[in-house]
């Protein structure tokens, strides 16, 4: 049998293998110990990390993610693995070939080096290594990155590498949202005020050049275009704050108090355009924790509207991105 032409790395964040404590405290170090997630001279953060975060939060974080777990596992991985069968369903459509597809998450199970691993098996000599992040950061885009180059150092023979850097404005990508957010409004029958809230960063990253907020901007100033709203009608945040220090602004918590208690707008609808997957921070943290914000402040109605997960639009965009990075392969 002959090898196939290329492989795919989908890649993504990782989550922990359990909603225990234990897990979750597995997964925080790993996570947490990542100078591109958290950039502090380590004499600083290591007492910090060990004294204190990784005493106090794993048990906490393990309750929020035991109150989204499912029968498949942790909502991130489940769902990462729906995306991974789909894609390789859609590319052996679209090539008339098999192209396989492996996961690998930055942190925790199936690893980047696990993925890696599976397309060497498979006889893959040219990889491109998709992220699932449509707005690049160092902190997460970046990362990715760092790892696989990690994964090749135990590795005598390099493949042929390409990488996606991002895809925050790709025509697909934003018609994808738009159809989402559209058929929510189909189907609740009404239109709230729409709420675009990405995972935020710390605001110092972006001033010492983290393109990631320009990159969120862009896909919300295209999204809004392509739902025709005006400037009244939607607004963008931040939300999973982490620490001390000031992170990009405006707030998503906050913003949805202030608006609960000022009674205006009455009525929202929110979405994370971040997110290419439900996880713990928009099934625990928007679609539960902010609704009881906006709500308990006095704000009448709050909707979620889901991640693009496995849309068969999303699946399109991403059968495209792999079709445009890999030519002449
Ligand atoms: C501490 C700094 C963090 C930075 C910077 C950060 C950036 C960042 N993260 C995502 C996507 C996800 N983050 C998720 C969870 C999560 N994020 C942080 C911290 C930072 N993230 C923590 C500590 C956690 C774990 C939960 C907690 O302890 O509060 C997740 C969900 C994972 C899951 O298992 O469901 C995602 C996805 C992006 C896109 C981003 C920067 C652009
Ligand atoms: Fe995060
Ligand atoms: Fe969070």
């Amino acid at each position: 049998m002959s090898s196939p032409r290329f492989g795919v790395l989908l890649a993504n964040l990782g989550t922990p293998d359990a909603p225990t404590a234990k897990a979750v405290r597995r997964y925080l170090r790993e996570f947490l110990s990542d100078r591109r997630v958290v950039d502090l001279p380590r004499w600083k953060w290591w007492p910090i990390l060990n004294g204190i975060v990784l005493t106090t939060r794993p048990r906490r974080v393990a309750k929020a993610y035991a109150s989204i777990w499912t029968d498949e596992g942790s909502p991130l991985l489940a769902i990462s693995r729906r995306q991974r069968a789909a894609l390789e369903e859609k590319l052996r459509e679209h090539f008339g070939e098999e192209i396989p597809v492996a996961l690998g998450m930055d942190y925790g199970n199936p690893s980047i080096v696990s993925a890696g691993r599976e397309l060497r098996d498979a006889g893959v000599k040219n990889v491109l290594v998709l992220p699932l992040y449509p707005q690049f950061s160092s902190s997460t885009t970046a990362s990715i990155f760092d790892q696989v180059a990690r994964a090749l150092k135990q590795c005598p023979a390099h493949p042929g590498l390409r990488f996606v850097r991002s895809y925050c404005d790709h025509p697909l990508y934003i018609q994808a949202l738009a159809n989402s957010v559209q058929e929510h409004w189909q189907q609740q029958g009404q239109q709230g005020h729409l709420v675009m809230s990405y995972h935020g960063i710390p605001k110092r990253y972006a001033e010492q050049g983290d393109p990631y907020p320009n990159e969120c901007e862009t896909t919300s100033r295209l999204l809004a275009e392509a739902l025709s709203l005006a400037p009244h009608e939607w607004t963008m945040t931040y939300q999973s704050r982490f620490g001390r220090e000031e992170w990009l602004q405006p707030y998503t918590d906050e913003t949805l108090i202030k608006w609960g208690k000022a009674g205006s707008p009455p009525a929202v609808d929110i979405m994370s355009p971040a997110f290419a997957a439900d996880c713990l921070e928009t099934l625990e943290e928007l679609s539960e924790e902010n609704r009881e914000n906006f709500i308990h402040a006095g704000g009448k109605r709050y909707a979620y509207i889901p991640a693009l997960n496995d849309r068969d639009d999303h699946l399109e965009l991403l059968t495209s991105l792999v079709a445009q990075h890999t030519q002449g392969w």
